[in-house]
């Protein structure tokens, strides 16, 4: 029985989305952002010099169609990008109203999100009186710290000493759809932060607050340092979606990274998570090795947006997408007859852009194991629609197949 194995490049967008005026970044649209064919445009002009050089070099994704994805998508030439694909290669809309993670990943593998998710506004305080009396009344403290938007790292140095002093959370937002505690793992507790979270999460996801995220940190004043215990308490998808469609069906499904955390653990088999994109790689290399037949592999691959789409660091991402195409070579050589393997992403982060929150884009679907040739534009459903038709599933939801 074949397999199909779907990796998602987080926020590695193709620009051209229709509705890019709509979404904004400050006060600027996103109109004209495109991630790839930027980082391409930056690296060909030498803005792109750090820790690597010269043209955007992505020969395994180039050989699957990725240039003529930018300009499919976007009408945008990137340069170096024109070799003849030898992959199946188009470029996905998207419908769901958010730019965000979950609506991305839920959209992708069936359900387009039905609702808006609600944001909190960009003010101090950014939370109601109820909502910060709940978390009062189950953390057991008089108060909370933060309650505005904020950056991680900032605000655990900014408020972590005051946190060891009077042992109220952190609580703080940011452009996504998230309530975010941070708390130190020892003063506060670890167990202590999660339950805060887990008991909180109910009444946030009913008011469409998309996730809830412990945060905690470790260390002494001056060196405080989140730990890898971050945990998503992420609102459902709406209806059962691709993994679930699969296990109805018996099959196996691996969740590489953080796919368990934004489907809230359904349809999940076996979960493998690591410290960093490199620990994933090696998760899905292992797969490519060793999953069942049948089996459908989900991987999301994190840091093109965390490490350098936020922080706008365009030679980074250049590096980071250097060097998993050449994880990828590996991966695909790996690959059985049969088995297929679909590169997309979820939204855009453009790090040319202005601002640090995402951007409204088109994304690639490059798709090696299916011959060769043009999907051209489709919905982000056909790739549920195609890997359950790949896979022979009873259920491929209201996407079309392009396989
Ligand atoms: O700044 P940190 O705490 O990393 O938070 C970031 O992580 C959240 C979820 O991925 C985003 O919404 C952004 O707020
Ligand atoms: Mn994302
Ligand atoms: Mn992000």
């Amino acid at each position: 029985m074949s397999r199909a194995f779907i990796v998602v490049l987080d926020s590695v967008g193709c620009g051209g989305a229709p509705d890019a005026d709509q979404f904004f970044n400050d006060t600027r649209p996103d109109t004209g952002a495109n991630t790839l064919g930027h980082i391409a445009q930056a690296c060909a002009e030498g803005r792109a010099e750090d820790g690597r050089s010269g043209m955007l070099n992505l020969p395994t994704l180039y050989a699957l169609g990725l240039g003529r994805v930018i300009s499919l998508a976007s009408g945008l030439q990137a340069p170096g990008l024109g070799a003849q694909p030898q992959g199946r290669w188009g470029a996905a809309t998207e419908v769901s109203r958010g730019k965000d993670t979950p609506s991305g990943h839920w959209e992708l593998s069936g359900v387009p999100v039905p609702w808006d998710w609600t944001y909190f506004p960009d003010a101090t305080p950014a939370f109601d009186d109820a909502l910060v009396a709940e978390v009062c009344r189950l953390a057991g403290t008089e108060g909370i710290l933060g309650n505005c938007h904020a950056s991680g790292i900032a605000i655990m140095n900014e408020l972590g000493a005051e946190h060891l002093r009077t042992g109220w959370p952190i609580c703080y937002t940011s452009a996504d759809s998230v309530f975010q505690i941070a708390a130190h793992e020892e003063a506060f507790g670890l167990e202590r932060l999660l339950m805060l979270c887990a008991d909180l999460a109910p009444l946030l996801h009913s008011r469409r607050v998309g996730r809830v995220i412990a945060r905690p940190f470790t260390g002494a004043e001056g060196a405080f340092k989140r730990t890898s215990n971050r945990r998503d308490y992420a609102i459902e998808p709406p209806k059962p979606a691709l993994m679930d469609w699969a296990q109805a069906d018996g099959r196996v499904v691996h969740a590489i990274g953080k796919i368990g955390d934004i489907f809230s653990h359904r349809g999940v088999s076996q979960l493998h998570k690591g410290k960093s994109d490199a620990d994933l790689v090696q998760h899905l290399l292992r797969l490519a090795d060793q999953a069942e037949d049948g089996a459908l592999t989900f991987c999301n691959l994190v840091e093109f947006d965390s490490l350098y789409g936020h922080p706008r660091d365009v030679s980074g991402y250049a590096r980071a997408l250097e060097t998993f195409d050449l994880a990828a070579a590996d991966f695909l050589s790996r690959l059985k007859p049969g088995d297929i393997a679909l590169f997309t992403a979820d939204h855009g982060n453009d790090p040319t852009w202005s601002g640090t929150d995402h951007t409204r884009e088109r994304v690639p679907v490059l798709v090696a194991g299916a011959g060769q040739g043009e999907i051209g534009l489709c919905a982000f459903v056909d790739v549920a629609a195609s890997v359950a038709t790949h896979l022979g599933l009873s259920e491929t939801g209201p996407g079309r197949s392009f396989l």
